[in-house]
C-alpha cells in the first residue's frame, strides 16, 4: 500500500492466517448490525455498504455516493469516506479473524474527487497483528474493480473483551445484534 508517511505494516507485525470458522471466499457478508452506519439495513441515511469476502486476506465491498454523503455539492464528503473505509477495515478484521476489535486509528488519503452517483470498489486487506494490534489497510477504486484509485486508507484495530460492548454501549442493542445471528460472539 503507497500511503505517506511510515512503513506498513510497522516492524513486529506478524502475518496472520484466518480463523479456521472465517466465511470463505466469495460469501456475501450482509449485515453484522441493521443500526450501523456502515452496513445496517435500519439505517435510512447510512452507507448501506455490502461486503463479499475476497480471495486472500481481503474483503470486498461496494458504497455508492448518494446525495445524503455530500460535503461539497455534488461530491462525496471526506469524512463519510473514511467512515466507509472504517466499515471496510473492520469488516476484513472482524470477519477473518473473527475476534472483537474496534478502530484504534484510521489514516485516509483522498487522491481524487468522488462524485455523487459513483460507486467506490473498496478492497481492504489484513495485514498482520502485534499483539492485541491488528493492521488493515485498503483502497477504492472509481466505478470498476480495475478503476483508478480514489481513496487509500490504513487503520489500527485493537481486539477487546466483549464486555467492551456493553460496559461502553447499550447491552439492548448489543442483544439485538447477536439475537439477529449476523455476528458471533
Ligand atoms: C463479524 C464481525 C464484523 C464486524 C464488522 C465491524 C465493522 C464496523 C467497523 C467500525 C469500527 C469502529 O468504528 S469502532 C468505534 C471507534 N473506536 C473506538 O471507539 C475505540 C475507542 N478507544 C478505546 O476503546 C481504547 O483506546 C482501545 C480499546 C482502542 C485501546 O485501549 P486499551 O484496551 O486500554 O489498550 P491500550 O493498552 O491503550 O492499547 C493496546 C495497544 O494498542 C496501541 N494503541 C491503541 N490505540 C492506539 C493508537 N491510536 N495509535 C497507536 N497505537 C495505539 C497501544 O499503544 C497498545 O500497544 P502495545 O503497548 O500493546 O504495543
Amino acid at each position: 500500500m503507497k500511503n505517506s508517511g511510515e512503513a506498513w505494516p510497522p516492524e513486529g507485525t506478524e502475518p496472520v492466517a484466518a480463523h479456521p470458522d472465517a466465511p470463505g471466499p466469495g460469501t456475501k457478508l450482509g449485515v453484522h448490525f441493521s443500526e450501523c452506519f456502515g452496513c445496517g439495513d435500519e439505517q435510512d441515511g447510512g452507507l448501506h455498504m455490502e461486503s463479499t469476502v475476497g480471495d486472500g486476506l481481503t474483503v470486498k465491498s461496494q458504497f455508492t455516493v448518494t446525495e445524503a454523503h455530500q460535503g461539497a455539492p455534488g461530491l462525496a464528503h471526506g469524512g463519510l469516506l473514511a467512515c466507509a473505509f472504517d466499515e471496510a477495515l473492520g469488516s476484513v478484521a472482524g470477519n477473518l479473524l473473527r475476534l472483537p476489535a474496534v478502530t484504534g486509528r484510521l489514516e485516509t488519503d483522498f487522491r481524487r474527487p468522488v462524485p455523487v452517483g459513483s460507486t467506490l470498489f473498496i478492497t481492504a486487506t489484513l495485514d498482520g497483528m502485534d499483539g492485541r494490534k491488528i493492521y488493515v489497510s485498503a483502497e477504492g477504486r472509481l466505478d470498476a474493480e480495475d478503476g483508478p484509485v480514489a481513496v487509500r486508507a490504513r487503520a489500527l484495530f485493537v481486539t477487546v473483551e466483549f464486555d467492551h460492548f456493553t460496559t461502553h454501549g447499550d447491552p439492548n442493542a448489543w442483544k439485538k445484534m447477536r439475537d439477529s445471528n449476523r455476528v458471533n460472539p
